[in-house]
């Protein structure tokens, strides 16, 4: 049994390299609020350059900087969103540009490329009526999570942006993953979002930076910006400290992504001669992998608490279904490890061997889906 523990959970289980560390420790720093943090300062104008946006602002999370983008852009009461229905911002973030901002959520549906039909986002917009709410924003996601990791082409993200445009609407693109998916399409990160009028970055997941967004946009989005995320109680102060670390991250992990994406692949390919599991790995596009389970007498919370006793992390993403994530922080050797316990799990299970642990008043485990 291997020592460590093979995280596949997600790429936010990233830990911060050493030379994050060094960096965080040897930060240059000042008060955010009542001035500038000079690294924070240099890391939000390198984002700004590398995004072929204006101004950047560093966040404390993916969550926060869609809050805050939508929020700005849907400034007026009696906004709406039209936003994917199996998109992050709609199923996994409380419904906070609602509870919090008052902007009422369009939704469309998500294709499985994670697309919505343009046809179905122009059939969405509201034309002036006293009963409707007003249409100010589209929100995109690439890569899509709920669709496995899934990019949106530049093609399509600039379709989207003239339907904006055309429309007096603004686009806000969650990249939470959108490195990702400029390596997996090579396309540069700067083309990719240049139709968006904002764009929230993680830099806490494969990029492995131990907190935090960036949001980029307009020298005037940003301005407004700043002011919000005060206002959500997001002033920073010396937070140089995370921006040290996030620019490392943007350095060294950018260039590792492709390799994730290879391991993600590697991953599915091993999992489709395990013949209790269904698994397309032309489907993988990044660094996800969605499985389903074929014999129903196994859940994914079984299996999952039996790769659990091995040492291995996986989340169900559904009643039928798990998802595993790869990140720089996972070797070819733990995958091949990982492919051996799944073989297991699934031995131990259907010979009874398997010692299963009853979930807690018949909750299913913190799971990443339905
Ligand atoms: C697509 C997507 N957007 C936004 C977020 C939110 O980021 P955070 O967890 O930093 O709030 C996540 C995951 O965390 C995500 O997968
Ligand atoms: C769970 C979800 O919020 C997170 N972004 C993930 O993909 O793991």
């Amino acid at each position: 049994m291997a020592s460590k523990v093979v995280d596949l959970r997600s790429d936010t289980v990233t830990k911060p390299s050493e030379a994050m560390r060094a960096a965080m420790a040897a930060a240059e720093v000042d008060d955010d609020v009542v001035g500038v943090d000079p690294t924070a300062q240099r890391f939000q104008a390198e984002m700004a350059a590398l995004m072929g946006k204006e101004d950047a602002l560093f966040v404390p999370s993916g969550t926060m900087g869609n809050l805050i983008s939508v929020l700005v852009h849907c400034d007026v009461r009696g906004s709406e969103a039209i936003l994917g229905d199996n998109s992050h911002i709609h199923v996994y973030e409380n419904g906070g540009i609602s509870t919090i901002g008052g902007v009422h959520p369009k939704t469309v549906r998500n294709n499985p490329d994670g697309t919505m039909d343009v046809d179905k986002i122009v059939a969405a917009i509201r034309h002036p009526d006293l009963h409707y709410p007003t249409t100010r924003l589209i929100c995109l996601e690439n890569t899509h999570g709920n669709s496995g990791g899934k990019c949106l082409s530049v093609e399509y993200t600039d379709k989207v942006g003239e339907i904006a445009k055309s429309h007096g609407l603004k686009l806000h693109i969650d990249g939470a993953r959108i490195f990702n998916a400029s390596v997996a399409l090579g396309v540069p990160v700067d083309r990719l979002v240049k139709a968006a009028d904002s764009v929230s970055v993680c830099l806490s997941k494969g990029l492995g930076a131990p907190v935090g967004s960036v949001i980029v946009g307009s020298k005037d989005f940003i301005e407004k910006a700043k002011i919000l995320r005060k206002t959500l109680g997001g002033g920073m102060r010396q937070v140089g400290v995370l921006c040290a670390a996030a620019h490392v991250a943007i350095r060294d992990t950018v260039g590792k992504l492709a390799d994730d994406h290879r391991k993600a692949r590697a991953l599915a390919e091993g999992l489709k001669k395990i013949k209790h599991i269904t698994v397309d790995p032309a489907s993988v596009e990044t660094n996800m992998v969605f499985f389903d389970i074929v014999d129903p007498r196994i859940s994914p919370d079984n299996l999952c608490q039996v790769l659990e006793q091995h040492n291995v992390l996986a989340m169900p993403a559904s009643s039928k279904s798990i998802r595993f994530v790869l990140h720089y922080q996972i070797s070819d050797s733990d995958v091949e490890y990982a492919l051996t316990c799944v073989e297991k799990a699934f031995e131990e299970l259907l010979k009874g061997g398997a010692r299963l642990e009853p979930l807690a008043n018949g909750t299913t485990r913190s799971s990443y889906g339905h």
